[in-house]
């Protein structure tokens, strides 16, 4: 593991400004530098270096090279590259630089000009983007939800108004759960709403699933039995990113669902132990579903650690958590795997505290829109007869709709 460890901080620092010392500079080409009120460049050797709005930004030639958006090398109908990047020479540098009020220009050897604007760089360099690409999130145990006072959105609103449905997927995006309310208790209009917002993911559970505790399927969710939390189908390699879950009926008692923001308590492990934390999100592990009950044949196996990372600026975004559909940990030594043990412990403990837990009783007309990479959901035992549908849905189609309504995600 330990060279699993160095792999990702190697990976790092080759963002780092230091990553010049791994270009030795044979060369000493002349330097050319410019100045004006509030902006200043200066070409390096190896890099265009930048500086306007209080940011040092610093370009690779091959870069800006690359993200001309002249007519001939990207077509802004269709906003793609026309622009064959394998034909530049990867030692290209401009023969000329020349600023005109917000606009640089660069000339390359063979006489193409690239104009930028200083905005444009600003809001598409490293340095300006890595601040402001973490997603929106409100971390939340039991108390700050009830606090936060939520409420669900209704049916009509949501389906007939985009205010609505805006208000809904912001709510989403913020507490990786959201509810509307007033739905009519079927199948099909459960389909409207899912439809509204996101494509359904078929699975080996079909296209909108509809389940009660008859062990139709091989799994304990067609039970009564209760169920700890967890997230659903850790064994794809992408896990559904959405699940929507409608109480159509339950004559009985008990069978409350549990939600725990995963995320709140992963954030915990990081203040209280940063390395059980980084072990969590570097070792790989396997989840399996094999099922044989009737006519369903199935074995499905996905790979990848509880906690995912992006490696550019360390934000989490997706947790893998299910302890029952957890396979045979073979994918690192015993000494690795025990310190594993004691991370996901850490984890389990902080998942596990009541007061990070938020119980609800699903009924009839109220359906819950689960994240699914980020919530974990569990319920209660119950008894009686109890009729679930819903689905999943592809996480992709859900972002699309909320960037489109100008949400950021
Ligand atoms: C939701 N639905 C009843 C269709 C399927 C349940 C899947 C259960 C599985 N153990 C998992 O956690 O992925
Ligand atoms: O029955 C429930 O409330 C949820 C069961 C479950 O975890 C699932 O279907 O994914
Ligand atoms: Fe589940």
């Amino acid at each position: 593991l330990q060279n699993l460890l160095k792999g990702g901080v190697t990976c790092w620092a080759l963002q780092q400004p230091n990553f010049k010392s791994l270009f030795p500079l044979g060369i000493h080409g002349h330097h050319t530098a410019s100045k004006s009120l509030n902006c200043a460049w200066q070409q390096h050797e190896d890099h265009f270096e930048l500086q306007y709005a209080n940011t040092v930004m610093r370009f690779d030639y091959v870069w800006l090279r690359d993200h001309c958006r002249s007519a001939s090398c990207y077509n802004s109908k269709t906003h793609q590259r026309s622009l064959d990047t394998a034909s530049v020479d990867l030692c290209i540098k401009p023969k000329t630089v020349r600023l005109d009020e917000t606009t640089l220009f660069f000339t390359w050897p063979d006489g193409h000009v690239t104009r930028y604007d200083l905005e444009w760089l600003v809001k598409n360099s490293y340095e300006g983007q890595k601040q402001k690409i973490i997603q929106p999130r409100i971390l939340w145990n039991a108390e700050i939800y009830r606090q936060a006072q939520v409420t669900p959105v209704d049916f009509q609103s949501f389906l007939e108004t985009n205010e609505g449905l805006k208000k809904f997927l912001q709510n989403f995006l913020l507490y990786g759960i959201a509810f509307v309310e007033n739905v009519p208790p079927t199948q099909e209009h459960t389909e409207k709403l899912a439809e509204r917002i996101s494509l359904i993911r078929e699975t080996i559970y079909g296209r909108m699933w509809y389940f009660t505790s008859d062990f139709s399927r091989g799994d304990t969710a067609y039970t009564k039995l209760a169920l700890d939390r967890h997230t659903d189908t850790t064994y794809f390699q992408e896990p559904c990113g959405i699940q929507v879950f409608h109480c159509l009926k339950h004559e009985g008692t008990g069978g409350r669902t549990l939600l725990v923001d995963g995320f709140y308590a992963a954030e915990q492990v990081l203040q209280k132990s940063p390395e059980e934390f980084e072990l969590l999100s570097k070792v790989p592990l396997k989840h399996e579903y094999i099922e044989n009950v009737g006519k369903c044949h199935n074995h499905m196996i996905g790979v990848g650690p509880v906690l995912n990372i992006y490696p550019w600026n360390k934000e989490l975004y997706l947790i893998r958590y299910n302890n029952y559909d957890r396979a045979v940990i073979n994918t690192v030594p015993y000494d690795v795997v025990h310190r594993w043990y004691t991370a996901h412990r850490a984890l389990t403990v902080e998942l596990r505290r009541p007061e990070n837990e938020l119980w609800v009783k699903l009924k009839p007309g109220r359906v819950l829109f689960i994240d699914n990479w980020r919530v974990l959901h569990g319920r209660e035992s119950f008894t009686g007869y109890r009729q679930l549908c819903g689905c999943y849905l592809t996480r992709d189609d859900v972002l699309n709709t909320a960037r489109l309504l100008g949400l950021q995600a």
